[in-house]
């Protein structure tokens, strides 16, 4: 078979195969992730969406490292997650993994600049000066870099996170309920950000969400409900979005 024979079929750049997380023993056991087999595709924006307790952040969780499977595989890219030992999980979280989450885990002391370079700098690893330029740039904060946090706007340091998560050019950015504390404005700045880190910078982002408007800048959108994958979208639209969520009666 020749190379061009081969389908072009995208890079997948986290996926789970036949997922399923339980907590708890005998009849208090609940299945919090039930079968799911879902892969997320390279340089593209998926939102995941579902009622509360449906799932999403233990998706995640397992697909980022944080959390590990009851059965199943989790990958990043070719990485079988449970072929690592627990200090091998760690460091490809470090080196491989950004995360946005609702509190933006500034450190108060350090300016900006050095929040972005903490990751890297922790791991006694050079920062890529070109990229890291590219990315305060297309963030728009190349001129709050010497500010503290409490210098800065919530949407700024938001936006000082998602530097630090893209800061070492990761495989995948996960981000949970990113928009979760910002006003409407700071939403839509940070959901435009993410988006451009996708279509600018070929970045992947994975992210959970309870907020259609926040789910319609994605490329795609799977549901959940009851740990299991209900619907899966693509182009979704703010208006399909919360059609959806009302046939799915949440
Ligand atoms: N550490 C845990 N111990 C026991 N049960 C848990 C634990 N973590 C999650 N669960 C249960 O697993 C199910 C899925 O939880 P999960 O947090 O993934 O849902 P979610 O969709 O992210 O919810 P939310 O939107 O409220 O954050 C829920 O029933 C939850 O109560």
């Amino acid at each position: 078979m020749t190379t061009e024979s081969v389908p072009n079929v995208a890079t997948i750049a986290a996926r789970v195969e036949g997922a399923r997380k339980t907590y708890g023993v005998g009849g208090a056991t609940v299945t919090a992730l039930d079968d799911v087999t879902v892969g997320f595709d390279a340089g593209a924006f998926t939102a995941i969406m579902g009622p509360s307790g449906s799932g999403k952040s233990t998706l995640m969780h397992c697909m980022a490292g944080l959390d590990t499977l009851t059965s199943g595989r989790a990958f990043i890219g070719d990485t079988d997650l449970a072929s690592l030992t627990d200090t091998a999980r760690t460091i490809l979280r470090r080196d491989r993994l950004g995360f946005v989450f609702q509190a933006f885990n500034l450190i108060a002391p350090l300016t900006a600049e050095e929040n972005i370079t903490l990751p890297a700098d922790l791991a006694g690893r050079q920062v890529d000066q070109e990229w890291l330029a590219t990315v305060v740039s297309t963030l728009h904060v190349e001129d709050r870099l010497d500010h503290t946090p409490a210098q800065l706007s919530g949407g700024q340091q938001q936006r000082v996170a998602i530097a630090r998560a893209l800061a070492g050019r990761p495989e995948v950015v996960f981000a949970d309920e990113p928009t979760g504390a910002l006003d409407s404005r700071a939403s839509a700045e940070l959901l435009t950000f993410l988006r451009s880190a996708v279509d600018e910078l070929g970045q992947t982002v994975v992210m959970v969400t309870h907020d259609p408007i926040a789910a319609a800048y994605a490329d795609r959108v799977i549901f959940l409900v009851d740990g299991a994958i209900v619907e899966d979208v693509q182009d979704p639209t703010h208006d399909g979005v919360l059609e959806t969520m009302k046939r799915l009666g949440r």
